[in-house]
């Protein structure tokens, strides 16, 4: 009984995996694509834990998916400055936003590239009582940054929002945009790509890599 739910859940998860919705790329579809994707079944998610279905563990991206998505990002964001449609200079905030980053100045011809370091962690007593805190470690150039005008900052992905509200606090007249956002976080981002529920987990390439996995009934 549990095997055959687990089955149909994962042929209706094929059907639907992000290579299958992804229109052609460049494409206006594709551009518009920011809608809720079902995470795919890949090794990482053989972990055994009944109580949830495969594709609930995570989303799992590869370089050439955050590539494809980190162009569309660029495309959208073309023409959309304050100087004549011109971006004065991307900031990546790191670590996960430099390969988006670095993607989207190429596309974008934009030369000039800073940094913003943040790092994140989970602050409170107990369980109930965590919170999501986040610190600047090293800024930006401040005279190029000034209130943010003309700036592009860059992250792969806004979940609770804690890093993108931090870092619009100092530059609230910056552009905010993100590859990947979860529903908590949107509020924060100005222009994303691909929405994510808020209990999946994304994996991105630098985090990975290829490994056996067994076949999914199982070895003989
Ligand atoms: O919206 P939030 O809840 O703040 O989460 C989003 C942030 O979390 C991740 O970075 P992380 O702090 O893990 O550090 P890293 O980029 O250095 O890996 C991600 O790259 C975003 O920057
Ligand atoms: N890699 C990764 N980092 C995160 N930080 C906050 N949410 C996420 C997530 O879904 N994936
Ligand atoms: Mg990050």
């Amino acid at each position: 009984m549990c095997k055959l739910t687990i089955r149909v859940a994962r042929e209706r998860l094929v059907a639907k995996s992000p290579d299958v919705l992804t229109p052609p790329l460049g494409s206006l579809a594709y551009l518009n694509n920011a809608t809720a994707l079902s995470p795919i079944r890949t090794a990482a998610m053989t972990t055994k834990d009944e109580s949830r279905l495969p594709h609930e563990k995570g989303f799992h991206i590869s370089w050439d998916q955050i590539h494809r998505d980190s162009r569309a990002l660029a495309w959208r964001l073309d023409g959309k400055g304050p100087d004549n449609g011109g971006w004065k200079a991307i900031v990546a905030i790191t670590r996960g936003g430099m390969a988006p980053a670095m993607i989207v100045a190429r596309e974008l011809d934009i030369r000039t590239v800073d940094t913003i370091s943040v790092i994140s962690y989970y602050s409170g007593g107990g369980a109930a009582d965590k919170r999501r805190e986040a610190k600047v470690l090293k800024s930006p150039d401040a005279a190029m940054m000034g209130d943010g005008t003309g700036i592009l900052v860059i992250d792969d992905l806004v979940d609770s929002g804690k890093t993108l509200e931090l870092v619009r606090a100092q530059y609230p007249n910056a552009h905010f945009a993100t590859v990947y956002a979860k529903p908590e976080g949107e509020p924060q981002v100005d222009t994303f790509i691909t929405g994510v529920s808020q209990d999946t987990w994304i994996f991105f390439p630098w985090d990975m890599a290829l490994q056996y996995v067994e076949p999914y009934r199982g070895k003989d």
